[in-house]
């Protein structure tokens, strides 16, 4: 699988990586989905033409890579034949596909995975679900990012590590991490090359207007947590305020990571980035 990298400015200002790049290692690819509109409201903004303004993006964009689709269609059929194409690689590879979930409308474009073209390709048994964030909220509730994905996404026969909706944000945190390290211990997630760091298969997140992914904030204390796998931020700007997630330096390690942003109000932090 051919890999390239998108390396994030590290002075900026929707992302706040002061001192770290965001997705700067070797190894990764990274796939920028962005929907079309949002590509004509930066056309719009920069008073360029529609077409010079992609070239533009692309141009910019030396490392990675950025996928622009027509509609929400066409997105979410790019969407799960990416996936569909790592989860085959990585079964291939080391008998698994370990995936990482965000909430948000990511979920519902990636609907198509359980309709019959794709669930006879997908290999639900040897999927290990994980979640790139979660509320402190019961998972019976509609604003739980579990409940979103387990009512519209996973089989009954899918790994599921979810995140542990009885206990304190701090108390499931740990949890979280521990159940993480020993499933790198028993190598069905796979290390990182220099250290114990899981190295998902893919890490797909989406991407909050303000620029926010997982349940990392601009110029929150949650980016600077340096050493741990998972932490806790219990002020979070965007409700509810206690939440559980992904540091930054588990989405470094992972082998794809996808970044998706549909819609025109994700334009300025797109635009900001690139
Ligand atoms: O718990 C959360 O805050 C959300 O799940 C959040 O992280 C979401 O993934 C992004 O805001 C993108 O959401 P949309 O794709 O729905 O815009």
């Amino acid at each position: 699988m051919e890999s390239r990298i998108l390396t994030i400015r590290t002075d900026a200002h929707l992302f706040f990586m002061t001192d770290i790049c965001l997705f700067n290692r070797s190894g990764f690819h990274i796939f920028l989905y962005i929907y079309f509109h949002l590509v004509l409201l930066i056309a719009e903004k920069t008073g360029g033409k529609r077409k010079e303004t992609i070239w533009r993006l692309l141009g910019l964009i030396k490392t990675g890579e950025i996928r622009v689709h027509e509609n929400l269609e066409e997105l979410s059929t790019g969407l799960v034949d990416y996936i569909a194409e790592i989860s085959e690689a990585s079964i291939l590879k080391h008998g698994a596909f370990c995936i990482v979930l965000p909430g948000g409308s990511l979920i519902s474009l990636m609907g198509k995975l359980i309709e019959s073209l794709y669930n006879k390709i997908v290999d639900w048994d040897k999927w290990y679900v994980f979640w790139a964030e979660e509320r402190a909220v019961g998972k019976s509730l509609d604003d739980s990012n579990y409940k979103l994905a387990r009512d519209h996404l996973l089989r009954l026969s899918t790994h599921i590590y979810s995140i542990n909706d009885r206990v304190s944000v701090g108390k499931a945190a740990a949890e979280y991490e521990f159940a993480i390290r020993q499933m790198v211990k028993k190598r069905t997630v796979t290390p990182s090359e220099n250290s114990e760091c899981p190295k998902f298969d893919l890490f797909l997140l989406g991407m909050g207007s303000d620029g926010q992914v997982a349940s990392l904030f601009p110029n929150h204390s949650a980016l600077e947590v340096k050493d741990d796998w998972v932490t806790h931020p219990t002020n979070s700007p965007k409700p509810p305020p206690e939440r559980i997630t992904f540091t930054l330096l588990v989405i470094n390690s992972a082998a794809n990571v996808a970044i998706l942003a549909t819609g025109a109000s994700k334009a300025n932090a797109i635009h900001f980035e690139i």
